[in-house]
């Protein structure tokens, strides 16, 4: 009988090593396009924005009420002024006034050049056109200067960064309708697996559902984002390695899941040697550990593993840092808090471990967690129950209830 001798792992890589290896093999994407504000949000801004107005454009009224003129005001006394006109938002006055004399005015109208004070009028008595202004009336209140929010040729918005609801707003007030970001990332994903089935069709014995790909698609969804579903591909060593040096060319990011570990029928890794270069496989992190990460060409490759939640763990610390370095952001790193944890947590040293648990929050900025179930990685159902990664570093050996934990949220409301 032939002994056959399986190769021990080696001494796997961290998970900031593997992060690190990422973001030196990244060259941010240099092409770039003008699109219309309507088009921006969550795209990625690459020039800065230079405001050619001030913001706002002219002195206007913070209340409805009456603008006069402070010289007018007789100390420790009440002031009367004769209205003579009305400056609307939209419609200011345009006329000249006396001392003793004011204008009806608006919320965002024009203050008239005369004036320097708006007096709210719940603070008035008015007499037909005469107003009595309260004894020890303030001066210079309720006027908002032009470029209050932003002065002329000011920056509005530093380059790189993914633009926001607010940001936009800021651009159109600034009169801005086009801004120049980042050409969406052209990104390819495929499932691997003889044992996968499209749902809507039957199962046959030994077939499970193809989960990944809809949680990966769901995953990479975002304005920046071209995505291509490149469908199952079987495990066929001939199959994948014509699917990735096919599709290499044609993205900037190629993501299979499935096959990268070390059985038989798992093609990835040595495929990714084959048509181009492997930079990292093998990590110490659960779920996960089998990512594969390498090029093909100018191509990124993450050869993400088979099980479910080891998809969802890779993406967000490996994947989402890599496309945002791609599209020009710097990477962000998820929000870590302290919580309580409630639970016991089971813990081999050795990986640094992603737990799902759910996490409260009992006051403001008090944090309590628990786990959300059995944590092996095929366990969707916990983690779709689950609003929280339980961080465990690769040395700790467990957790006893009530020890303090870091958790990284999931969601963004509790
Ligand atoms: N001898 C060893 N076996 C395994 C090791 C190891 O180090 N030595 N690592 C384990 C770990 S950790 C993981 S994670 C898995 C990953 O394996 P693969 O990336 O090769 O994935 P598969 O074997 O193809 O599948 C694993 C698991 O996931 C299911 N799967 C695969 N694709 C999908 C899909 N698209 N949708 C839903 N579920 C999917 C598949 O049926 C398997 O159950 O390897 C361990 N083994
Ligand atoms: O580390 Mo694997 O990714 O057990 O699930």
């Amino acid at each position: 009988m032939t002994e056959i001798c399986y190769p021990k792992s080696a001494a796997l890589l961290s998970v900031e090593q593997a992060q690190q290896h990422i973001r030196q093999a990244i060259k941010p994407i240099e092409q770039h396009e003008s699109i219309g504000l309507t088009e921006a949000l969550d795209r990625i801004l690459q020039q800065s924005i230079h405001t050619p107005i001030d913001i706002p454009p002219q002195r206007n009224a913070a209340m409805d009420g009456y603008a006069f003129a402070s010289d007018a005001l007789i100390k420790n006394q009440a002031t009367m002024l004769q209205v003579i006109g009305t400056s609307w938002a939209g419609k200011p006055f345009t006329g000249s006034a006396q001392p003793n004399q004011c204008i009806r005015i608006f919320t965002g109208a024009v203050v008239p050049d005369f004036a320097d004070s708006v007096i709210a009028q719940e603070q008035i008595t008015r007499q037909a056109d005469q107003i009595t202004l309260p004894e020890n009336t303030k001066p210079f209140k309720n006027i908002r200067a032009a470029g209050s929010d932003v002065k002329q040729h000011e920056r509005l918005i530093k380059a790189p960064k993914k633009l926001k609801a607010s940001d936009l707003g800021l651009l159109a007030a600034a009169g801005i309708d086009k801004v120049q970001v980042t050409r969406r990332l052209k990104i390819g994903f495929f499932s691997t697996g003889d044992e996968l089935t499209a749902i809507g069709q039957a199962l046959q014995p030994g077939q499970i559902y193809d989960s990944n790909r809809y949680l990966l698609d769901s995953l990479l969804k975002q304005a920046n984002h071209l995505v291509t579903d490149l469908g199952v591909i079987k495990d066929d060593s001939q199959l994948i390695e014509h699917t990735i040096s096919s599709a290499a060319g044609k993205f900037d990011v190629l993501i299979s899941t499935g096959g990268a570990s070390v059985g038989d029928a798992d093609f990835i890794k040595q495929t990714l040697e084959k048509c181009g270069q492997v930079n990292f496989w093998k990590l110490a992190i659960k779920p996960g550990k089998p990512l594969a990460f390498g090029k093909i060409d100018d191509c990124l490759f993450f050869g993400l593993p088979g099980n479910p939640v080891a998809v969802l763990v890779t993406f967000e610390k490996f994947v989402k840092p890599a496309l945002q370095q791609l599209s020009g952001l710097y990477p962000t790193q998820a929000l870590q808090l302290l919580a309580r944890c409630e639970t016991p947590l089971r813990k081999s040293p050795g990986r640094q471990e992603y737990q799902r648990g759910i996490l409260r929050q009992i006051s403001p900025g008090e944090f309590s967690v628990q786990a959300a179930g059995q944590q092996d990685s095929h366990q969707l159902k916990v983690t779709s129950l689950a609003n929280c990664f339980i961080v465990l570093n690769s040395e700790c050996k467990g957790v006893e209830a009530g020890e303090m934990v870091i958790v990284e949220p999931l969601d963004t409301s509790l």
